[in-house]
């Protein structure tokens, strides 16, 4: 069997009403539920970290760049999605689910928000979760790491307050987090699940002392709940130097929509998949074309492994790939706000991980 042969392209094609993302998207930072943790200075204090002077909130208008990093799974996509009040970067249960620096832009235009009322534009960057590399295309996973800690003009340190000790992840990315260009923020996310937040204390001289200093706050959120993510956004403004917008207002990334494509296809696959095969799986988009007063024609390569993988995804008599495909396609709509007719097609490329050239192509080290 050629393991490039098409399936029989998979069509998902039934009428759904496409809903807005933002209808599912919590209220930005505002949202009820979990702990009450106070104000930045109260948190601040009751984690025994002295708050630096900070400067003083600036009369002008401000931009920057602030990188979110920290181990896998402590929900630095959530964060992202969260301050940008929609689903930009894709969130799974499972660990390592980003793999591309993610791009997102907040802006306040002058006058929209009262405490900020010169505005500003955060360029949030949202990276994949430290590991040790195993394979090449973890190699480039941790190059977009420290490419966005060399960027950043504020890095956001982000940890799991219900860890009781650090994983090798946690340390690795405490170390790499050390060469951080400017002020670091370590924000213990997670609290909705701890009974007192002061549970998380402990954590606080543990990551300080994996750091080599004292971080420059230290700020318990739910990502999830929304608790206290709009303090740690004023922390991180307050450290964001004067500057003039980099992107228009309404720009909410620098990816292209196919980009988003292709990776709410990795996501469906995160969510259907165990063991591996996400793992092994990269998604391409080869053709997306916009057709006036039609749906979207979208057709993408799922690329795996091996053909055991292969196997996998496409299922018994289709049906696998039948509801990956009508996931994500449900989810494209939403986030087009359009119509899409989707064709996936299964393919191997054996240990692309580990092959330059492939990961070239699928856009790895550029
Ligand atoms: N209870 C709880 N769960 C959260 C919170 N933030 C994120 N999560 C969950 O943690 C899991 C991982 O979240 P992600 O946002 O994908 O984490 P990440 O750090 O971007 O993960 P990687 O891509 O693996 O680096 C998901 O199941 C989230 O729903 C939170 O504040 N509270």
């Amino acid at each position: 069997m050629d393991p490039d042969a098409p399936l029989d392209p998979a069509e998902f094609d039934t009428d759904l009403d496409p809903a807005g993302l933002d209808a599912d998207a919590p209220e930005a930072d505002d949202a009820d539920g979990g702990p009450t943790l106070g104000t930045p200075e109260e948190a601040a204090e009751a984690y025994g970290v002295p708050r630096p002077e900070a400067p003083a909130r600036s009369a002008a208008h401000q931009s920057g760049y602030v990188a979110i990093v920290g181990a896998p799974n402590v929900g630095k996509s959530t964060l992202l999605n969260r301050w940008l009040g929609t689903k930009l970067s894709i969130v799974s249960p499972r660990p390592s689910t980003t793999r591309n620096r993610v791009l997102g832009i907040l802006t306040a235009e002058p006058g929209e928000r009262e405490a900020h009322p010169a505005g500003f534009q955060l360029v949030l960057l949202d990276t994949p979760g430290v590991v040790r590399p195993k394979y090449r295309l973890h190699q480039h996973m941790m190059r977009d790491v420290d490419r966005s800690l060399g960027d950043a003009d504020v890095t956001v340190f982000l940890a799991d307050a219900t860890r009781d000790r650090l994983s090798h992840d946690d340390h690795q990315a405490a170390e790499r987090v050390q060469t951080a260009r400017g002020p670091v923020l370590l924000a213990l996310n997670k609290t909705d699940k701890l009974g007192l937040v002061d549970e998380a204390l402990p954590l606080v001289a543990l990551y300080t002392e994996a750091l080599g200093r004292e971080p420059d706050a230290v700020v318990p959120i739910s990502a999830q709940e929304g608790t206290n993510t709009a303090a740690l956004l004023d922390l991180v403004l307050e450290r964001i130097p004067e500057g003039p917008p980099y992107y228009p207002a309404d720009q909410l990334s620098e990816h292209p929509e196919r980009f988003f494509i292709s990776e709410i296809v990795r996501e469906a696959v995160f969510h259907q998949f165990r063991d591996e095969v996400p793992y092994a799986t990269q998604v391409v988009v080869v053709t997306y074309e916009e057709r006036p007063g039609r749906k979207d024609f979208v057709a993408c390569d799922i690329v795996v492994e091996r053909d055991t993988q292969k196997a996998i995804l496409i299922g018994k008599g289709g049906k696998a790939l039948k509801r990956l495909g009508q996931a994500a396609r449900e989810e494209m709509e939403a986030f087009l706000g359009r119509g899409v007719f989707l064709q996936l097609y299964v393919k191997t490329r054996a240990d692309w991980r580990d092959r330059e050239g492939h990961l070239r192509e699928y856009g790895f080290g550029r």
